[in-house]
């Protein structure tokens, strides 16, 4: 967590760049350099999600090319949404940090907090999915839970119990739906929020930052990932992105 608010501090940034490559071997290796050599000076964190890799030949071999490459001053976060018991968990986390060497990781918390508690190390972040920005999350996570609110409120509020404990631990909320920002964000007002769903799948990147900025203009996280990988200056694409986020934080005190 340190890390990454030294690094949104002093880079004055918010963007988090996804990784999610697609071409040929020969093109993506040179296309995820570009795209890193170019974003880093505007990136608060890197996103690499795992499926892009694990779905070629030597996919592991790229991902932790990819993360060495990324400077060292920059949070890692690998996207693959693991979950699963606490035994099995813990080969997925040593994979994450030891074997790539990512700061961070994404977590599906469907199976309870013992599959979460096994990603809390020092100075690592664990993002616990709470409200996706995939079209159909809403026929999960809406579901109202008999004790009150919906799933994802349920979600938050296993996260922020978890945080004051342990630790680390942000929310993964998309952008396609600022209400449920602005809502998770009344229900955990200190924690990260890692928000993709901007650029690709048509995020209100106004209204999110709007309903979930925290009153100091930080702890959110902007994704973005093919809006990146597509662009003919990607370097410039983050920039303004960056420009267009800092619109709507407030001037640091
Ligand atoms: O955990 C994620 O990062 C994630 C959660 C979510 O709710 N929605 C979502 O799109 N993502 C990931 O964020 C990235 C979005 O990519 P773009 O739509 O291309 O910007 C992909 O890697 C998704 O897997």
């Amino acid at each position: 967590m340190q890390k990454l608010i030294q690094r949104t501090e002093t880079a004055n940034t918010l963007l988090c760049v996804g990784l999610d490559p697609v071409g040929d071997d020969a093109q993506v290796a040179r296309r995820l350099a570009e795209v890193i050599d170019q974003t880093s000076e505007y990136a608060a964190a890197f996103k690499p999600n795992l499926a892009f890799f694990l779905s070629r030949e030597n996919g592991v071999q790229l991902l932790k090319e990819t993360v060495q490459r990324i400077p060292k001053d920059i949070p890692v976060i690998l996207d693959g949404k693991f979950g699963d018991i606490a035994n099995t968990a813990d080969h997925y986390a040593r994979f994450a940090y030891d074997v790539v060497g990512a700061d961070g990781v994404t977590v599906n918390p469907y199976m309870g907090d013992d599959a979460v508690r096994p990603f809390v190390r020092e100075n690592k972040l664990v993002f616990v999915l709470a409200k996706t920005s995939n079209k159909s999350q809403y026929s999960m996570q809406d579901m109202a839970l008999t004790r009150g609110g919906s799933l994802a409120d349920g979600v938050a509020k296993v996260a922020s119990r978890l945080d004051s404990e342990i630790g680390g631990i942000g929310l993964v909320v998309g952008a396609t739906n600022a209400e449920a920002v602005g809502r998770l964000r009344t229900l955990c007002p200190g924690l990260w929020f890692l928000v993709p769903g901007v650029g690709a799948q048509g995020g209100d990147l106004q209204a999110t930052l709007k309903a979930g900025l925290r009153p100091n203009g930080s702890g959110l996280l902007i994704n973005t990932s093919r809006v990146l990988w597509q662009a003919a200056d990607a370097g410039a694409t983050a920039r303004e992105l960056v420009a267009q986020i800092n619109q709507f934080r407030a001037v640091p005190a």
